[in-house]
């Protein structure tokens, strides 16, 4: 049986923009209101995604969302034709209006949570979407992103798709951007280990004082009785409340673990040395390679300007580990210098492969928001909707697509333009066909 962590990485929609949405996410604070580019975002996305796979490794692909989310609008009470619903939201409620526009489907690290088939008690792999209370733009996703996933991953045999946990901040949910997995090899038990920003029920517990915890306690616990998770598999670990007031709203801006390897900020975690000890005496015999990189080296507020780890670490077919980094950290004198002395170091991690990806950095994202990554044997492989999965073909017809749907600059006017809405529907329209996902959206219903 041959084993493989495969990288499914989100597919920029046509209406990427920066709206300024996520308190709390210091990169989209900043840029809010400056002009997109949905054509260059959607590029940056698949180049990486063709470099991934071209350095031999499995790259998969989830589509995009429907937006302007004309159905969650109309829900809110504006009404007439679509152009008027564009119209009124956009005077009358113009925040509203900018939610229902966000693309930030594309960051699939926070589209659900995957338990590999090694782990689970009934021999599946297991999906939770995320629920994504915390921010309303991002509520809106769950429902379509399970049914994105449902037509990725098609066969009840080998795969297991859960709903949502309920909306609500007590079970917030943000999916695999606060959860890893360590493991000896991709196809045998690993430990998954579950961050968390705060406890839903036990306000005395420590938790952040100036931005919000998104993920709780209580969602993490659901999701891996939900996934038939053991006890002696699973590690809860709460994030330092420092660091999310210091703009680390996800976990996977602070750590990021692959196999044997974790890699994280001395500042990360609550309780370190406790959850380190548990972390090695689950994962067994073999040492785990626990990679601490020190605020004298690299400051939290570089970690969050840069995203050095919002990084992939993938480990290539030849055996050897790289880091899939953004060019900010390169362009970081801090930051490239501890990357430069990192692939010298006793580690498994041997290169580092810098790709720009400015257009999703602007707004929060990095390298490792746009992947969901699962772990996966060559049978499950199989077992995917091959038409998900890139080569050399589909990544020249996504390429072709973006270029034929896509605007090259979208500004705040523009996304009320009725126009901009057609030309969505259309583009995904085409790329169902593409992707062959059957009737995902809400406009093919
Ligand atoms: N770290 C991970 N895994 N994901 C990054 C998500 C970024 C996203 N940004 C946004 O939604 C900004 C949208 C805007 O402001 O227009 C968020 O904050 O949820």
């Amino acid at each position: 049986m041959k084993q493989f962590e495969v990288n499914f990485d989100g597919l920029v929609g046509p209406t990427h923009n920066y709206a300024g949405l996520s308190f709390g996410n210091v990169a989209s604070l900043n840029n809010a209101k400056s002009n997109s580019s949905p054509r260059q975002a959607a590029k940056q996305g698949l180049k990486k995604m063709k470099a991934l796979a071209d350095m031999g490794m499995l790259q998969g692909v989830l589509a995009p969302q429907e937006r302007p989310d004309i159905v969650t609008l109309r829900r809110l009470g504006f009404t007439g034709s679509d152009a008027d619903v564009l119209e009124k939201a956009a005077k009358q409620a113009t925040e509203v209006f900018l939610a229902c526009c966000s693309a930030s489907s594309m960051w699939t690290a926070n589209a659900a949570t995957v338990s590999p088939s090694a782990d689970t008690a009934d021999g599946r792999v297991h999906f939770t979407p995320a629920n994504l209370t915390n921010k309303f733009h991002r509520s809106l996703e769950p429902d379509v992103t399970g049914r994105i996933l449902q037509a990725t991953f098609a066969n009840e045999k080998y795969f297991v798709h859960h709903r949502h946990l309920p909306d609500n901040e007590h079970f917030g949910d943000e999916g695999a951007a606060n959860h890893t997995r360590l493991c000896t090899e991709y196809g045998r038990p690993g430990v998954e280990i579950f961050c968390y920003g705060r406890y839903a029920f036990d306000t005395s517990k420590p938790s952040p004082k100036r931005f919000p915890a998104r993920q709780t306690l209580e969602s993490c616990q659901a999701i891996a009785r939900l996934h038939g998770l053991s006890d002696e598999n699973v590690v809860y670990v709460q994030q330092n409340p420092d660091v999310i007031d210091q703009g680390v709203f996800h976990n996977d801006v602070i750590s990021v673990g692959n196999q044997n390897v974790l890699f994280y900020h001395e500042q990360a975690f609550f309780d370190t040395q406790a959850k380190l000890d548990e972390i090695q005496r689950k994962f067994g015999q073999e040492k785990v390679h626990f990679i601490k990189v020190n605020t004298a080296d690299v400051s939290v507020e570089d970690a969050v300007k840069t995203y050095l780890f919002n990084t992939q670490i993938i480990t290539q077919p030849n055996g050897e580990m790289a880091i899939i980094a953004p060019t900010e950290c390169q362009e970081n004198p801090a930051v490239s210098a501890y990357l430069d002395k990192l692939v010298t170091l006793d580690t498994p991690i041997k290169k580092v492969h810098y790709f720009d990806v400015k257009q999703s950095m602007r707004n929060g994202g990095g390298p490792a928001c746009l992947r969901l990554r699962v772990a996966l044997t060559d049978q499950e492989v199989d077992a995917v909707n091959p038409n998900t999965l890139i080569n050399d073909a589909q990544f020249e017809r996504l390429n072709t697509w973006v270029d034929k749907h896509y605007r090259d600059e979208l500004s705040f006017d523009d996304l009320r333009d009725p126009q901009l809405l057609m030309e969505s529907r259309s583009a995904l329209d085409e790329l169902t066909q593409i992707l062959k996902l059957g009737s995902v959206y809400p406009f093919q219903r």
